[in-house]
């Protein structure tokens, strides 16, 4: 038996590195304008503490194209390196001068902002560039240094005249990956990623007009002058303390984030928080529709103030996805490529706390101003109804602002609508019984018979109400939900008033008989009903069990199985105490089979289920009818 090790050498790691580490070639300009800011803060962060003493002044880091040369050039004035710093930081691939910095100022610098960890970064330059130069002079007083690579682990590294202090990094660019050297593309990528870096960037120049003078003629031409391009904002929105913003900086913030988004959010929330984690960002209700999957995924994660991505699933609960925003956090583990999340124990923890900040939220805005938050509510319900239905820690919390709305318009907490309704909506066997409509149009004559009767309606109209109801079912005692046309209104809430026929048993047996003969057996079953004699003659409903188990299995998730896929089954209540169904016992069969047709077809209009050819043959039936 031989024992040995194997031998992991450069040659082989550094193909690696360039192929396969980062899957998205562009990310290589953010890595080393990452690069260009942490040396320009390392530098900051010593002169704040003496140990530079140098000028800071007002440090631009550049992004420069030279279409002729074919090279891409990104300029710093920060920390610079030695020519003993290269060696150590660049050709050490995997060395992180990030990390050793951060090591050494262990206590004074871990808010400084420093973004780069695992020492790769410079090396995604080499999946775009066949040669790269680094011409760096350190803020120490030694001379500059150029280091020159062509993607081998071969280098030269030399003296340079550099005076100025800071970094050039010169990409060649490969003949196929010219589109990087384009204005538009790299104005695109810089506005991607580096949007709201907190060093100014500076891209080309361009045109400012001045202000004119106050006794200026109407058609003077403003003056104009060349300024920098910065495309940066380094200091956004949510590096600042709530109490320094107005509700129009967030506002301001929301358009700066969303240029092609011109409704404005319903109100935002300020994450702000340094222990256990370290996490600032702001998210924003904007007004939602009950089409979830269209709104999601418009959340930025920033680490540090670079872009990260647009995907946040893990970090922010699955319902909080249709809010938008930012969120920054360095603390967010990430792999080296910094575009897939590494789900751990902190991420759990910082999406509990995003989903209690939440809560918070709306809970001070119910409490504090209640009439404009039951106006929102028709635009934020579809987030807190999802979010009941997901997370359990914010269905309790939600217990305390969510709205129950009337058809007519008004709205009650849980607690307040229980009060309201427990008298009249309690069955026989003592349970409550809330009454909801899932349409206002299309169940007027239920809900209007339910009114009449003196109960509320409430109006759940979101996709997942089958779901939210089940679960408030369950979690609450004794309670049950039931749609306004899922029987006819006497039976909704079962009371102990047995109401007496005006037809005699043998009568009801024989009409029972007739129509069925006349109405699809498939479709309908027939139950005979002793109403009140002013309710409609025929009804049909839709057991509540029936059609909810059937929606849940639509909606995904839930339900029982296969029910989503059974026909349609309604029952057509028969009121005997009406006058039209009594006058049709005794009548000869041909004259009942019109009369049953007909009202048959009229329920069903009133139910919306009277379509195509059958409501055609119904409109022509009832013109004859009336010549
Ligand atoms: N523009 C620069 N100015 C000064 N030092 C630099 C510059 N670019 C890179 N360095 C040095 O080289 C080191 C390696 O850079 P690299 O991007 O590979 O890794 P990193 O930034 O430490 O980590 P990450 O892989 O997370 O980006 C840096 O830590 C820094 O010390």
């Amino acid at each position: 038996m031989s024992t040995g090790k194997i031998n992991v050498s450069v040659e082989n790691i550094f193909p690696l590195i360039k192929k396969f580490l980062y899957s998205d070639h562009e990310i290589f300009l953010r890595e080393l304008i990452s690069n260009a800011t942490d040396a320009t803060l390392k530098l900051k962060h010593l002169t704040n503490i003496g140990e530079a003493s140098v000028e800071y002044g007002n440090p631009v880091i550049e992004v420069k194209a030279d279409k002729d040369k074919q090279t891409l050039h990104i300029i710093d004035q920060g920390i610079g390196m030695t020519k003993e710093e290269v060696e150590k930081y660049i050709n050490e691939v995997a060395f992180s001068g990030a990390e050793e910095f951060l090591e050494k100022y262990k206590d004074s610098a871990k808010d400084s902002g420093i973004i780069g960890h695992f020492g790769l970064g410079f090396y995604s330059a080499f999946m775009v560039a066949n040669k790269v130069e680094i011409i760096t002079k350190s803020y120490k007083d030694e001379p500059a240094a150029h280091w020159t690579c062509e993607g081998t682990t071969d280098f030269t590294l030399e003296d340079s005249n550099k005076t100025e202090r800071g970094s050039e990094i010169i990409l060649h660019i490969n003949d196929d990956e010219k589109e990087f050297l384009e204005e538009n593309k790299i104005a695109e990528l810089l506005t991607k990623y580096n949007k709201f870096m907190p060093v100014p960037i500076k891209f080309g120049t361009k045109e400012k007009e001045l202000p004119k003078a106050e006794d200026a003629p109407e058609d003077e031409e403003a003056k104009k002058v060349t300024v920098d391009n910065i495309i940066n904002n380094p200091e956004p929105a949510w590096t600042k303390q709530p109490t320094e913003l107005e509700d129009e900086d967030y506002n301001s913030f929301y358009r700066e984030l969303y240029p092609m988004q011109f409704e404005e959010p319903l109100f935002h929330i300020h994450l702000n928080v340094d222990y256990p984690f370290n996490l600032t960002g702001i998210l924003y209700f904007p007004k939602l529709s009950n089409d979830m999957a269209m709104q999601k995924d418009k959340i930025q994660l920033y680490q540090n103030q670079v872009f990260v991505t647009d995907n946040v699933e893990g970090i922010v609960p699955e319902f909080l996805t249709m809010l938008k925003g930012v969120i920054d956090s360095p603390d967010i583990p990430l792999n080296v490529s910094r575009s897939y999340l590494q789900a751990d124990g902190a991420v759990k923890k910082i999406s509990s706390y995003i989903t209690r900040k939440v809560a918070d939220k709306l809970k001070s805005l119910f409490n504090n101003s209640r009439e404009d938050f039951e106006k929102k509510w028709n635009d934020i319900k579809v987030v807190i109804e999802y979010g009941m239905l997901t997370e359990d820690k914010f269905f309790e919390r939600a217990q305390k602002f969510t709205l129950y709305p009337t058809v007519d318009g008004d709205y009650f907490t849980y607690e307040e609508l229980e009060e309201k309704i427990k008298d009249n909506q309690t069955d026989k066997d003592g349970k409550m019984v809330i009454l909801y409509a899932s349409n206002k149009d299309e169940q007027h004559s239920y809900i209007s018979a339910a009114k009449d009767k003196g109960y509320q309606v409430i109006l759940l109209d979101t996709p997942i109400v089958p779901h939210l109801i089940q679960k408030l079912e369950s979690s609450k005692e004794n309670i049950s939900f039931v749609r306004v046309d899922s029987d006819h209104v006497d039976n909704l809430i079962k009371k102990d008033e047995d109401k007496t026929s005006k037809l005699s048993e043998e009568e009801q047996t024989q009409l029972k008989t007739d129509f069925e003969k006349v109405v699809p057996k498939e479709k309908y079953t027939v139950q005979l009903e002793a109403m009140d004699s002013n309710a409609a003659p025929l009804i049909i409903t839709q057991p509540e069990f029936m059609r909810r188990m059937k929606e849940m299995q639509q909606s995904g998730g839930g339900g029982m199985f296969g029910m989503g896929n059974m026909p349609e089954m309604y029952n057509l209540v028969v009121n005997t105490n009406n006058e039209l169904i009594s006058s049709l016992v005794g009548k000869e069969e041909a004259e009942q089979e019109r009369i049953i047709k007909q009202s048959l077809d009229l329920a069903r209009l009133s139910q919306n289920l009277l379509k195509g050819e059958e409501l055609t043959n119904f409109v022509k039936r009832s013109f004859e009818m009336i010549k």
